[in-house]
């Protein structure tokens, strides 16, 4: 359990027109499907997740497990009884099809790979659902964009949901977001490593990936934790000590995320409404019929709590705020705040 997994899903039609020849997905499980498969839940990772929720670094796992602790034996996501489901997001880098896949002539899709949305990452997923033999989810769970691809599900699939954990997200991108994310697209397509999107296999744009991911990240955390962490230290060797941590994130970063995902997915989450083709967000949030927690993070900066009243208002329940210095990522760093909502969706 844990380990990846692939499946071939066939063409994709896009909702911005065109489409994909063919889409493969890799995916992880934990636990065991029931013979009526109803003890399935669905995992949505974040923008540079991926489907390792849970679990050390190694083959084939870039990182360690996001959401430590979550799945397991007793667990909120408790393994005993449930069957747990993470797949890697269309247009991402961790096995799923994107830009750096290979196009039906060989090469990688680069500037070939079309628009995709929120909601053609959730078609793909529900075509593995149906692959998996899973007709209804107990719950669709995820923060961040992995929220918006639950919210999709709760509001273009009802039958298909039966709960839903939406976390530090919102249910349209702001201005905010957009500006902060194209400002980021800018800054890799800057980078002369980019190629206009067709850069050879390697590297890439590292430079441009970085700095966006610098500018990202602190979008991921709180002001006042930066300045009670870093304030104006300057290290031995002359950098402030916030842009020596952001030089090491923005490192990170670029040594285990594709550039063309970065821009895929970030302009997926730009387009990111779901009132869109629905008469806005009111009416397309009183088409879910899941049982719903809603919760966000008090300090996030890049998604604030208000996005998530809105959702929590449309779905006619109460906003759960989690306390929490650390911003947007607290969404990631909570995990006993976090862990705790989950078993209120989830009762054993
Ligand atoms: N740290 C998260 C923040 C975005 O939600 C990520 O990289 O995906």
């Amino acid at each position: 359990m844990g380990d990846r997994q692939f499946v071939e899903l066939g063409p994709l039609a896009l909702e911005r027109g065109g489409s994909l020849p063919s889409v493969r997905v890799a995916y992880e499980t934990w636990g065991t499907l029931a013979p009526d498969a109803g003890n399935a839940v669905l995992v949505e990772h974040a923008l540079t997740g991926d489907s390792h929720v849970v679990g050390p670094a190694g083959p084939g796992h870039a990182t360690a497990g996001w959401w430590p602790s979550l799945i397991g034996p007793g667990a909120p996501l408790d393994t005993d009884r449930l069957f747990v489901v993470c797949a890697n997001v269309l247009g991402g880098c961790q096995g799923t099809t994107g830009p750096s896949s290979a196009a039906p002539d060989g090469g990688p899709w680069g500037s070939r790979f079309p628009e995709v949305t929120i909601a053609d990452q959730v078609a793909v997923e529900a075509a593995l659902s149906d692959a998996l033999g899973i007709g209804r989810w107990q719950a669709v769970l995820g923060g961040s964009m992995g929220g918006m691809r639950a919210l999709e599900w709760a509001v273009s699939r009802p039958e298909r949901v039966a709960g839903l954990f939406f976390l530090a997200s919102g249910a349209v991108a702001s201005a905010d977001q957009i500006g902060t994310q194209t400002t980021q697209q800018t800054a890799v397509r800057s980078d002369p490593a980019w190629a206009g999107g067709d850069y050879a296999p390697g590297p890439g744009p590292v430079t441009g990936l970085g700095i966006a991911r610098r500018i990202a990240h602190l979008t991921y955390r709180s002001g006042l934790e930066l300045d009670a962490r870093f304030g104006t230290t300057v290290q031995d060797d002359g950098r402030f000590a916030v842009a020596s941590y952001l030089d090491h994130h923005a490192a990170k970063l670029a040594a285990r995320f594709d550039a063309g995902s970065y821009v895929v997915l970030t302009e997926a989450m730009n387009s990111w409404d779901v009132g869109r083709g629905r008469g806005g967000v009111a009416a397309a949030l009183a088409r879910v019929t899941a049982r719903s927690v809603v919760a966000g993070i008090d300090s996030d900066r890049l998604y604030p709590p208000v996005q998530q009243q809105q959702v929590a208002e449309g779905l006619g329940v109460p906003l759960r705020l989690i306390f929490s210095p650390y911003g947007h990522d607290g969404f990631l760093l909570e995990t006993a705040e976090v862990g705790a909502l989950v078993r209120e969706l989830l009762p054993s």
